[in-house]
């Protein structure tokens, strides 16, 4: 057996968005069982514990239109390094979450270890806003942008460089809710979108092999950003933005294990877990069973 080990990185940030209880995300997931779960498969997995993450009441606001802007910059600017330790240590980082501004972190830390990093962004939402087109000033709301060069010269120069990733490597899936200026950037960049509609129309299976075969194509990593929101929220219902018509736990498991089988994933995160608008921890349950097809395991 041929296993990379696993460490896993907790961020409980909850400054890109309005809804208190998704910093509970990293802990809910752990309870879930991650680690043994993962060991049991006959990984080697590390806990690094969580990056630190000052609370919403303790700091102060900013712009309306960047909410915690600076707070959200510090500790993307940690979690980068923490992200950027462990590949180099030759080990695969599994990142919880935590709100999705959090991947702006994640992937500053990732793609410096990549020429051509691919990158499946998982989600209802596109994630494509920047703030100037943002409807709400939540900066969860604009990672991928961030990543791709778009928006506040502090958000897309986190880690000192810009962009993270190029449009023609990333992939969308499951994208049911996209505001005007989404669209608007998506169209112009000319971003590979497999909404729910391409979901529907083709099939999830047919989706991930043109998905992969896309990532896999020209680059030499694929980071996967799976928003527990691309789920449909009857399965996973600990969310702060959920949108009906979405993803379901069983064509996520498809995804997650065609993912697997590809051998192409070299980092992950699964963000927007919140635990006060769960169910009996069923979304950090949902999480962890993900993840597990992630890491090969098999029905039979
Ligand atoms: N990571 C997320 N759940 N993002 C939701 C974003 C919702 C909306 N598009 C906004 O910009 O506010
Ligand atoms: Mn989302
Ligand atoms: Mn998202």
């Amino acid at each position: 057996m041929n296993k990379q080990p696993i460490s896993v990185i907790g961020m409980p940030m909850d400054l890109g968005q309005g809804r208190r209880g998704v910093d509970m995300g990293p802990s809910a997931i752990r309870y879930a069982k991650l680690q043994s779960t993962l060991e049991a498969l006959g990984f080697d997995v590390e806990d690094l514990g969580n990056i630190e993450v000052p609370s919403p009441e303790s700091i102060d606001i900013g712009e309306n239109h960047l909410k915690f802007l600076s707070a959200i910059c510090d500790v993307n600017e940690h979690l980068a390094k923490a992200v950027s330790n462990v590949v180099e240590r030759k080990r695969f980082p599994l990142v919880l979450g935590g709100d999705h501004s959090m991947a702006i972190g994640t992937i500053a830390g990732v793609a410096k270890h990549y020429e051509n990093l691919g990158l499946i962004w998982y989600d209802a939402h596109g994630d494509l806003n920047t703030g100037d087109t943002s409807p709400s000033g939540n900066i969860h709301g604009m990672p991928l942008a961030a990543s791709l060069g778009f928006g506040h010269p502090s958000l897309v120069n986190i880690g000192n460089y810009s962009p993270k990733v190029k449009p023609g490597n990333v992939v969308l899936i499951g994208i049911r809710e996209l505001d005007k200026g989404e669209q608007e950037i998506a169209r112009e960049i000319g971003l590979k979108v497999f909404t729910m509609h391409e979901v529907d129309r083709l099939g999830l299976a047919r989706v991930m092999e043109e998905a992969l075969s896309i990532v896999g194509t020209g680059t030499d990593g694929v980071h996967l950003s799976l928003d527990l929101d691309g789920l449909d929220p009857k399965d996973a219902p600990g969310v702060g933005t959920p949108v009906a018509g979405g993803i379901t736990y069983r064509e996520s498991h498809l995804a997650l294990e065609m993912m697997s089988e590809s051998k192409l994933i070299t980092s992950a995160e699964f963000v927007e877990v919140n635990p006060i608008l769960d169910r009996e921890n069923m979304t950090a349950e949902v999480a962890v069973a993900l993840i597990s097809s992630l890491f090969g395991k098999k029905i039979l």
